[in-house]
């Protein structure tokens, strides 16, 4: 392409440039005609002013004359390009200077441009390469998102970027891992994505729920048994720890698990043998462990609840998963995704209220509230409010403070439309029934953990198993 051919950035935004010359009179009429241009253009007369520049005004592009004060070494200039890291530089060389300029380039400058500067060249020179340094800007960003995407782990707090290159970094190692966080912040979700990003994502991944079996069902579920080896046990069944054999064992909620299991764990960790329920003879398999509590197992360590030994076998690396109040500015992220998925989006005012809730169950409150809000959307409603979100919530819209951000009217509407035995009514309770069967499945069949993930008393979730026949 020739200069002619390429337009001026006249509809893009004016690019950062900053030009490093000495000369007063190129800094001048260089920097006047790069306004020209639209641009924004900071000028630094030496090597500390540039580097200071560099520092403040994060340019996007440089224009670096090599031959600066107080030395006028070209040396001295070749070795800032290297400092200007991210940037495309593009050096300003005599015409006699080739040999400079390849070095330049070889320095990882981007281009050259020989002086006395031809105005046309200049303005193709740097057009192409703000262009360039916001298209790979682009792409860093896309590649971001992907990775995130990819992960399923998402959130643009600094915390989750440490935790997602964390994740890259840990799971192509056999290490095993600990995941520490509270309820609902995703410690499964890192689980699968160690297991997905590890050296055998085809192996199988396998979750073992700690807290939700008797120390004896553990035992038969992870180590497997032999056919009569206990009432009911009528043919061999192999362990998890076999079956997730060259995959990942998760074993979450770690810290329920009954310190009769304990030891049979740590046996299984030192030495990868382990007894089938009924069996005589050890058998072996080797797995990852990743292991996942929002207990604080240290401190069961201390006061004797969990094995000091088994703590330190299973706490190769540790992540941690932050709670949703660590990365408020995230909610309204993950709640624009999760409407998204359900095909639905979100009204300002109701992200406004989102970002205002504390959310207790973090990620998996927040996930459920959208996903039921845009199951109650009414036909021809596209966007998700506050007043269906509240709904959802299960929280009473009342007068004015009880919705933050939102005026009295609301309350009313939640009267008129959850009229029982309506339609609403019908749509809430099988909603319940969904949520309620999902948290007893991911449980294991566990009244006490399925309350906890949904956040009610355990007597609470007797009396709803009752109400909606699923006892
Ligand atoms: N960062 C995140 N991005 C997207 N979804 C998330 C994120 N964190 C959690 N979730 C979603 O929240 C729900 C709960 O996640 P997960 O089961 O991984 O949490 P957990 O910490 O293991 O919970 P618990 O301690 O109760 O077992 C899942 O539906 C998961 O997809």
């Amino acid at each position: 392409m020739s200069p002619s051919t390429l337009p001026a950035l006249a509809t893009e935004s004016p690019g950062r440039v900053l030009l490093v010359d000495d000369e007063p009179a190129f800094q001048r009429l260089g920097g006047a005609f790069l306004r020209n241009l639209g641009q924004e253009v900071t000028v630094a007369g030496d090597a500390d002013q540039a580097l200071e520049a560099f520092a403040t005004v994060r340019p996007e592009l440089v224009l670096l004359d090599l031959a600066m004060p107080p030395s006028m070494d070209p040396e001295q200039g070749l070795a800032l390009i290297a400092r200007f890291a991210g940037v495309p530089v593009v050096v300003l060389t005599g015409h006699a200077d080739h040999e400079l300029a390849l070095r330049a380039a070889d320095l990882g400058a981007w281009d050259f441009l020989p002086k006395p500067i031809d105005p046309d060249l200049l303005r193709f020179v740097v057009t192409r390469a703000l262009r360039k340094h916001r298209l790979d800007q682009e792409l860093q960003q896309l590649r971001q998102q992907q990775g995130e995407e990819a992960m399923g782990l998402l959130g643009q707090a600094p915390v989750m970027q440490s935790l997602r290159a964390m994740i890259r970094r840990v799971a192509p190692t056999q290490v095993n891992v600990l995941v520490l966080g509270p309820t609902g912040t995703g410690k499964e979700l890192v689980a699968r994505a160690l297991h997905e990003h590890g050296r055998q994502p085809t192996a199988p991944f396998v979750p073992v729920h700690c807290g939700a079996l008797s120390a004896e069902l553990l035992e038969s579920e992870l180590f497997g048994h032999l056919k009569g080896s206990f009432t009911g046990a009528y043919r061999d069944q192999p362990g998890l720890v076999e079956v997730a054999r060259g995959g990942t064992l998760f074993l979450d909620e770690v810290g329920e698990m009954p310190a009769a299991m304990q030891v049979k764990l740590l046996r299984f960790l030192q030495e990868g043998s382990f007894m089938p329920v009924g069996g005589r003879a050890l058998r072996t398999s080797e797995v990852r462990v990743v292991a996942a509590t929002h207990r604080d197992l240290e401190a069961m360590v201390r006061t004797g609840d969990f094995r000091e030994d088994l703590y330190y076998r299973l706490k190769g690396v540790v992540l941690r998963t932050p709670a949703l109040a660590e990365r408020r500015p995230d909610v309204p992220l993950l709640a624009a995704r999760f409407a998204q998925m359900r095909g639905v989006g979100i009204s300002s005012s109701a992200m406004a209220w989102l970002g205002a809730c504390d959310w207790p169950g973090n990620v998996r409150e927040l996930k459920a509230v959208v996903e039921a809000a845009a199951a109650l959307l009414l036909p021809g409603q596209s966007d998700l409010d506050a007043e269906v979100l509240a709904l959802a919530a299960g929280v009473d819209l009342g007068p004015a403070s009880a919705l933050p951000g939102h005026g009295s009217g609301a309350g009313s509407a939640v009267g008129a439309v959850g009229e029982p035995g309506g339609l609403l009514d019908a749509a809430l309770t099988e909603l319940e029934r969904r949520l309620i069967s999902e948290a007893m499945q991911a449980s294991g069949g566990n009244q006490s953990e399925a309350a906890r993930r949904l956040g009610v008393s355990r007597v609470g979730l007797i009396k709803k198993l009752g109400r909606l026949g699923l006892k």
